[in-house]
């Protein structure tokens, strides 16, 4: 990939080059309600320019509302999440694209019936001067601009392993292909901070080695801070260089992988009963639990994504803002954040 080292660079927490326009992520204090559940508690830690960053905990620790704070999806009742200059929570969803920050969502929000490169194109849409009406009637400013980000999205393509499949539509693609595609998108809007909730949710094991090494290519090859939301603690433990760990809405432990691994509070969490040695080999079998049932809801999002587009073809599936996963009951109405 090209470009993304235009601004400079230096070295990363891991040892890769990092862009020099790429600020911390600065979670100061944020707490997030729902009616009398506290979801978030006083929550902070920072993302190193750069870092691989996960965000871990078991069920309901509040991990998917950290993830739609850092999106802007939920208000934050108190605190602050800060990226360089700009107040991630206080912007709306569809405006952290513009300020360098994408994400890939749990549950695949793509238009099934469009191929690979036109659900890309759509990750692009911020970055087209020329405009729709002047791309739809192929006038020629649209046109050259047209080729340039076809160029871009099929290099794209190329490095998530999905050059071939350019122009298949992305329904009949298997499961790991689409989720790459999904990240894929969002890397097509050129971010600063890519955030991944769950991206190996429903996956089986190799699909989930795939990703994992896309994810540190992505790293190493656009020097960009990652911000992850993961159940699978045993993939986490290999990939990222710093783990924040939730609990019951309180961050219980910040640092590198062994630090973490190694922590009491971790361990309890994970285990409950706290007498087993290995948090990660207990995590993992949490994980597997929790990967059943998302693999189950992922094959029910598919079927229902697939119903929906044949009753509603041109519904646009891909809207940005207030977007949510649709296998999660909860997530259909964010009202319940206190602002
Ligand atoms: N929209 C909502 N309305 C009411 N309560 C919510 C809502 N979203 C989350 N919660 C509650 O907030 C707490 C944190 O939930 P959250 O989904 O953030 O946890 P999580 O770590 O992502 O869990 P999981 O791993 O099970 O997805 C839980 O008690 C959950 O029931």
């Amino acid at each position: 990939m090209t470009g993304a080292t235009a601004a400079g660079s230096a070295t990363g927490p891991a040892g890769p080059e990092i862009r020099s326009d790429i600020p911390p992520v600065e979670v100061d204090g944020v707490s997030v309600r729902f009616g009398a559940i506290n979801a978030l508690s006083d929550v902070s830690f920072t993302v190193q320019p750069g870092a691989i960053h996960a965000i871990i905990g078991p069920n309901g620790a509040g991990k998917s509302t950290m993830f739609n704070v850092l999106s802007g999806v939920y208000k934050a009742a108190e605190g602050q999440v800060r990226f360089g200059e700009h107040r991630l929570d206080q912007m709306r969803p569809y405006k952290i694209a513009g300020i360098g920050v994408a994400r890939a969502f749990q549950n695949i929000a793509l238009s099934g019936t469009q191929s690979v490169a036109e659900n890309l194109m759509l990750g692009r849409h911020h970055l087209t001067k020329a405009g729709f009406l002047a791309a739809g009637l192929r006038l020629p400013k649209a046109t050259r601009e047209g080729k340039i980000h076809g160029a871009r999205i099929a290099e794209i393509a190329e490095f998530l392993d999905l050059g071939e499949k350019l122009h298949t539509p992305v329904g009949v693609l298997s499961y790991g292909d689409q989720k790459r595609v999904e990240v894929a998108r969002a890397l097509c809007t050129e971010p600063r901070l890519l955030l991944l909730d769950e991206p190996v949710a429903g996956m089986n094991a190799e699909e989930t080695d795939r990703m994992a090494a896309a994810i540190l290519e992505i790293r190493s090859a656009l020097g960009i801070s990652v911000v992850l939301v993961e159940h699978d603690m045993g993939m986490v433990m290999s990939l990222a260089d710093r783990v924040t760990v939730l609990d019951f809405g309180r961050l219980i432990a910040d640092g590198t992988p062994a630090q973490v691994q190694s922590d009491p509070e971790v361990i309890r969490a994970y285990l409950g009963s706290g007498d087993e040695a290995d948090p990660a080999e207990a995590a993992e079998h949490h994980a597997a639990e929790h990967h059943a049932a998302e693999h189950h809801a992922a094959e029910h999002h598919a079927a229902e994504h697939h119903a929906a587009e044949h009753h509603a073809a041109e519904h646009d599936q891909t809207a940005e803002a207030g977007r949510r996963p649709a296998a999660d009951p909860r997530s259909s109405d964010s009202s319940g954040a206190t602002s």
